[in-house]
């Protein structure tokens, strides 16, 4: 194996005169955990550590190495740990606004070349969520494509209006697959290429590493049962780069659900225009439609009316809903005070 192989290309190659240092190496990250790296050059793949001097220089969490990034290393202890001396500039990166009280961005990936944005065309589908994981794409510089997956779950018609509403918030490419028939597969298997780096964006649940798993051959990514409603539970954790045998490599990430939703009033009822009527003739205007009484949304779904797996989709994609909102506003509030903060100060200044 070669750097080149990792993703080292000419546009890494011209900035690695600046960043070449006596004794070190160059290498990518490819894993993180709390501070910890995992580095991976042509022979080995290492634990790794920020230097002082560089951990000191570091002054936003953005400008951390994230998985994906191209470093300088220094090997020790027998080449089996190495220090982090330097970061290469990013080409492209993959972010999203952090939850809780401060509100920065927070790092998904570095140095992707193509994002597969994956909804899955049956209960998942919303145009409004895949619009955002387009813009969180482009916002990186990243290229999308989307890709439908459980075709085997909709009818032809089903299908072509979906593709019809993608195609309408996107120019870019969209493939339509079934993981069960295989239909539509190939077609994504010949966009991947050796080389290249590449990321799944897309809800828990929408087939993701089913994908992967079919891409190489085997079950490398575990996946779990999937439930009565057609749509999988919840597996992937952990942040990391992965060499597949055919060259290509895979930035797989945890669900990344509350991308889609951050700050928008309308991610959870876009898909879920049922529940938003029923929700109307509940007792309560506030109802949470999960213990309060009189509440017509679970009482449609004791009665068969509405199917239960999208009842518990719609209760935990508000939820997060809610709480990214939540973050959001007190984020403005706090900029406002802040802003107040600094007024004031330049008046005392003044004064
Ligand atoms: N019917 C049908 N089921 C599928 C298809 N693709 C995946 N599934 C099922 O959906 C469930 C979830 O799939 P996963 O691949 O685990 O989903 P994921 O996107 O990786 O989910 P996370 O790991 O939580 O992010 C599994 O039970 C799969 O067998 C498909 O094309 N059709
Ligand atoms: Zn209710």
């Amino acid at each position: 194996m070669r750097l080149g192989d990792l993703g080292f290309d000419e546009w890494f190659e011209a900035h690695a005169a600046e960043l070449r240092l006596d004794g070190c190496g160059f290498a990518r990250i490819s894993a993180v955990d709390r501070g910890s790296y995992l580095i991976k050059d042509e022979s080995r793949e290492v634990p790794a550590e920020l230097s002082g001097k560089l951990a000191y220089q570091i002054d936003r969490p953005v400008d951390l190495p994230c998985v994906g990034d191209w470093v300088t290393a220094q090997y020790c202890n027998n080449d089996t740990a190495a220090i982090i001396r330097r970061v290469f500039p990013r080409r492209t990166f993959l972010r999203r606004k952090t939850p809780g009280k401060d509100i920065a961005f927070q790092m998904i990936a570095a140095n992707v070349d193509t994002a597969f944005v994956v909804q899955s065309c049956h209960f998942d589908f919303n145009p409004s969520r895949l619009e955002r994981y387009l813009i969180m794409a482009a916002d990186g510089q990243v290229e999308p494509i989307v890709i439908l997956t459980k075709t085997d779950l909709v009818t032809q018609d089903e299908l072509d209006r979906k593709l019809a509403l993608v195609r309408s918030v996107t120019p870019a490419r969209v493939i339509a697959l079934s993981n069960v028939t295989g239909i539509g597969f190939d077609a994504f298997r010949q966009t991947v290429s050796s080389g290249k780096t590449y990321c799944l964006l897309g809800s828990s649940g929408v087939g993701k590493t089913t994908l992967i798993n079919r891409l190489i051959g085997r079950d490398a990514f575990e996946t779990k049962a999937v439930r009565s409603t057609g749509e999988g539970a919840h597996t992937t954790s952990r942040r990391q780069l992965v060499v597949l045998s055919q060259g290509a490599m895979l930035i797989d990430t945890p669900g990344m659900r509350e991308l889609g939703i951050v700050g928008a009033g309308d991610g959870v009822n876009t898909g879920f225009e049922e529940f938003a009527e029923l929700s109307a003739q509940c007792r309560y205007g506030n109802c949470s439609h999960e213990h309060e009484p009189g509440c017509a949304v679970r009482t449609a779904v004791e009665k068969g009316e509405l199917d239960p797996g999208r009842y518990a989709n719609y209760i935990k994609l508000k939820k997060e809903s809610e709480h990214y909102e939540m973050s959001y506003r007190d984020k403005r509030k706090k900029d406002k005070a802040f802003g107040r903060f600094i007024k004031s100060a330049k008046k005392r200044m003044k004064d």
